[in-house]
């Protein structure tokens, strides 16, 4: 099966420096500090995919030398809306490359049980809806819970809505494709499955144990 038969908006970072440090990342031996580095690293160079359709208008300017009309950011820009917990390891490199940005949190575990999303907690930035919001959280296992974080954005009135995560299974592609077939998805890969336990293999393990040395 392509990427484009599990969701239609789908891109894949294949840059060699995404991919590099992926592999980096999902290493067993990979140190909590190190993890949380590359991480970090990898958020940065997909903020730069994520943003790339953003629009641009023209403002007069004067260099050292010259005026001249040069491009700038249109409007109001972006928010990133991270997925507490493991949501923050991929929001600090987003921050590196866009500072300015607004910053969401939605708090969201999976019952280990139902392996549905419960939520305890919710802040969005009031303008949300006339930024575009870049949802982010480093799994998408079955989707729950990404889809439930979009939905949650919507309510809030955003109306241009990106997700962004390191690995994706195709169970979860599927299930956003399904609730939010309109909402772009980045990745940097799509795994072979889901386990029994719903953990994404081959995978990296438990990203937010992985990031804050948990377990
Ligand atoms: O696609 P899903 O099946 O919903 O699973 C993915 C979710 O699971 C992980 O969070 P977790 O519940 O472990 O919470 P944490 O970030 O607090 O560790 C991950 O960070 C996602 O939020
Ligand atoms: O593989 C997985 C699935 C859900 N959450 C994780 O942290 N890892
Ligand atoms: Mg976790």
């Amino acid at each position: 099966m392509t990427t484009a038969n599990l969701h239609p908006r789908l891109t894949v970072v294949g840059h060699p420096l995404v991919q590099h440090k992926l592999t980096l990342l999902r290493q067993r031996e990979t140190s909590t500090g190190e993890f949380r580095r590359l991480a970090r690293e990898i958020s940065l160079l997909m903020a730069y995919e994520v943003t790339r359709d953003l629009p641009l208008e023209t403002r007069r300017i004067e260099t050292p030398l010259e005026p001249m009309d040069s491009p700038i950011l249109s409007g109001k820009k972006l928010c990133f809306v991270s997925i507490l917990r493991a949501g923050d390891g991929i929001l600090e490199g987003m921050l590196d490359l866009v500072p300015s940005a607004r910053v969401g949190h939605i708090g969201l575990y999976r019952d280990p049980t139902t392996l549905a999303p419960v939520e305890y907690y919710l802040k969005l930035p009031e303008d949300v809806r006339s930024r575009l919001a870049v949802v982010v959280d480093p799994m998408l296992a079955t989707g729950h819970s990404a889809a439930a974080a979009v939905e949650r954005v919507k309510q809030a009135g955003a109306e241009q809505i990106s997700f962004a995560c390191l690995l994706a299974a195709p169970e979860g592609l599927s299930i956003m494709a399904e609730a939010h077939p309109e909402v772009p998805v980045f990745t940097c890969a799509v795994d072979r499955c889901l386990d029994d336990h719903a953990y994404i293999r081959p995978g990296l393990g438990d990203a937010g144990d992985r990031l804050y040395g948990t377990k």
